[in-house]
């Protein structure tokens, strides 16, 4: 997670999302209302089978020649064409995707204040709140984040490491190497006009995502110009490429955009581990990647001014990433 913007942002009241719907308003706060052109299609209207790429990874690391290499082929396509694909048989224990699934429902329930002992101050990353907020007519996201960076050590703020629930951060810890995002996305009685994460590409290099049990669908990535769902699977992790690999392949595996949207009766959670280069790092296209039919499509850059830009910048589709693309002339 990157460093903190230095200017105070102002962002307006924010209203925790939680609360409103224990309100019950009988109308939706115009600021979470999208323009018509933003407004989800929700999984009802989609296709209800997604054909995103199942990966078992006990063949690729257990199977005979054969199971292997036709894995590691339905790999390659699935980061060149889709960018994200689900993983089965990953070996992780069971009991611990439990736990820090319980754990997080767990602080989600919490009394707001309790939770607010961790504000996610704007501008910033980690905490309780909402990111990514940058001005007060921005559209506000359906959702209640909280988010730690966990390694390399000296990213942890140690003040917004939860005392309660009980064994919380140790959990976290285990689970996560990196960077971890709880997305508590509660019910809400429109969702057709509201968003629960707006449209983005990550600015990881690599996003292990675990969806919460029974949870309604609610992510959805784009595939050819259509909002595709990502159908859960038990105990399954769905994994997507995020810009880092985008630029270091020169375009070859895609940084999908995807977005959340949120279920009329159904809270859902979702839990994000985002594995990024460190700060000091300066990345651009591998030249095996590069040649006369493939140009350069990036330039090289320091991965630190890149988090800082990708932080800094209201979350839209794929443009975070236009901050390294090198523009030719048609
Ligand atoms: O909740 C989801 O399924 C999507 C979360 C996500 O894309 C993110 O946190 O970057
Ligand atoms: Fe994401």
């Amino acid at each position: 997670m990157a460093p903190v913007p230095l200017s105070p942002v102002k962002v307006g009241h924010i209203d925790d999302v939680q609360e409103l719907r224990n309100a019950k308003p009988t109308t939706i706060p115009e600021r979470f209302v999208r323009d018509m052109t933003e407004r989800p299609t929700l999984a009802t209207a989609l296709s209800s089978t997604s054909d995103i790429p199942v990966i078992d990874f006990s063949k690729l690391i257990k199977g005979d020649k054969d199971e292997v290499h036709s894995e590691i082929l339905k790999l390659g396509i699935a980061c060149e064409e889709w960018g994200f694909f689900q993983v089965i048989n990953h070996d992780i224990e069971l009991s611990l995707l439990e736990s820090i699934e319980k754990l997080a429902k767990e602080f989600f329930m919490l009394p707001l204040e309790e939770k607010q002992k961790y504000p996610m101050i704007p501008g910033t990353l980690q905490g309780y709140g909402q990111a990514f907020v940058f001005s007060e007519d921005q559209k506000l996201d359906w959702c209640n984040m909280f988010a730690l960076g966990v390694e390399p050590h000296y990213i942890r703020n140690p003040k917004l490491w939860p005392t309660k629930p009980a064994m919380f951060s140790e959990t976290v810890e285990l689970y996560s190497k990196e960077a971890i995002r709880m997305n508590y996305y509660p019910a809400c009685s429109r969702p057709d006009l509201v968003l629960g994460l707006s449209p983005h590409s990550d600015g990881s290099a690599l996003t292990v995502l675990q969806q919460g049990r029974g949870s309604s669908v609610g992510l959805q990535i784009l595939k050819d110009n259509t909002w595709v769902p990502v159908q859960p699977i038990p105990n399954a992790l769905v994994i997507n490429i995020g810009d880092t690999l985008e630029v270091l392949s020169n375009g070859k595996y895609k940084s999908v955009e995807h977005r959340a949207v949120t279920h009329k009766e159904k809270d859902r959670l979702s839990l994000v581990t985002f594995y990024a280069p460190s700060y000091e790092i300066e990345l651009g296209p591998m030249p095996e990647f590069v040649d006369e039919s493939n140009p350069c499509k990036y330039r090289r850059y320091n991965h630190g001014e890149y988090s800082k830009h990708y932080v800094t910048s209201k979350l839209q589709g794929k443009k975070a990433l236009d901050f390294a693309k090198i523009h030719t002339k048609i």
